[in-house]
């Protein structure tokens, strides 16, 4: 098991990460500026502005094919603007981590030396000591250090998304991506990821302080997030911005609270004018 609500709820710091209302002394961990994106001659993104604050959890919603994952791709700076518009992370120290879809482990690699591999590579390297003491680290943060040593194969798709999640997490980002985590996951995994998730983001012990994620998902955008962004049709732009007014900390249950009902109703309003 992830940290668990429990083990987190005696500590006041984990209320920290969760500005349901943003003031104006809110900290902007990313801004994109009239963004837009083309590939070649299909405009995928047009006029992309929006604020991300730091400990702030937001969820991107919006129809198939709309430029959701091209605007993780920009933000994790694997595309530019080509069309026009800037990506500004105003902190110094900033990481970046992203978990994709699909949780893409090398099968001839166990579950540690698929943590500990990037950590070894690219522009902050570590030494191979270091790499594995963070992966054994990771690995405790979502509770397989039982399975350090195992294959993918002999990993359930649950397990296999958590190491996906403890390799974003061992390179310790203040801001992590998160393109769909959950999508290939069965309702019952799903729920169960989507809170160890919020545990992780709440936890002191990690440095992460804003998640971005995409999902198709209504509810779990509005159970996970304290807004949720809803991109128009491509080439996308922002079509709205919708807060969350659930309580912090989201535990299970809430999707009873009459607020819960409302505001999946009004994005269900929302999707249909699309
Ligand atoms: N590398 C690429 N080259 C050309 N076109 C691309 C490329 N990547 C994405 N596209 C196009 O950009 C558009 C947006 O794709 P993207 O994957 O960002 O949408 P999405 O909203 O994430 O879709 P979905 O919800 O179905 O996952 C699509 O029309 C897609 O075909």
């Amino acid at each position: 098991m992830l940290t668990t609500a429990s083990d987190l709820g005696k500590d006041s710091s984990r209320l920290q990460k969760q500005p349901t209302t943003i003031s104006s002394k809110s900290e902007i961990a990313v801004t994109l500026k009239n963004c837009s994106l083309s590939f070649g001659d299909v405009q995928v993104l047009n006029n992309v502005s929006l604020d991300i604050y730091k400990n702030e959890f937001v969820s991107i919603l919006g129809p198939s094919g709309c430029g959701k994952s091209t605007l993780l791709r920009l933000m994790l700076d694997l595309l530019q603007p080509n069309a026009g518009g800037e990506i500004v992370y105003p902190s110094k120290d900033l990481t970046l981590g992203m978990v994709f879809q699909k949780p893409v482990l090398m099968p001839w690699l166990t579950a540690i030396q698929n943590i500990a591999l990037p950590l070894t590579i690219g522009e902050k390297k570590f030494t191979k000591k270091e790499a594995k003491e963070k992966a054994e680290g990771a690995l405790r943060l979502v509770g397989l250090q039982d399975f350090v040593n195992h294959f993918p194969h002999q990993l359930s798709g649950g397990m296999q998304q958590r190491i996906a999640i403890a390799r974003a997490l061992a390179a310790d980002p203040t801001v992590l991506l998160m393109d769909e985590p959950f999508g290939a996951l069965d309702e019952f995994t799903r729920e169960k990821l989507n809170f160890e998730l919020l545990r992780l983001w709440e936890s002191p012990e990690t440095s992460l302080s804003t998640v971005v994620m995409v999902t198709h998902s209504i509810q779990e955008s509005v159970l996970m997030s304290n807004r949720v962004i809803m991109m128009s049709p491509r080439p996308a732009g922002v079509e709205d911005i919708i807060p969350v007014p659930l309580p912090s900390p989201r535990e299970v249950g809430m999707e009873e609270l009459p607020a819960f009902h409302q505001t999946v109703k009004e994005l269900r309003k929302r999707v249909k004018h699309l």
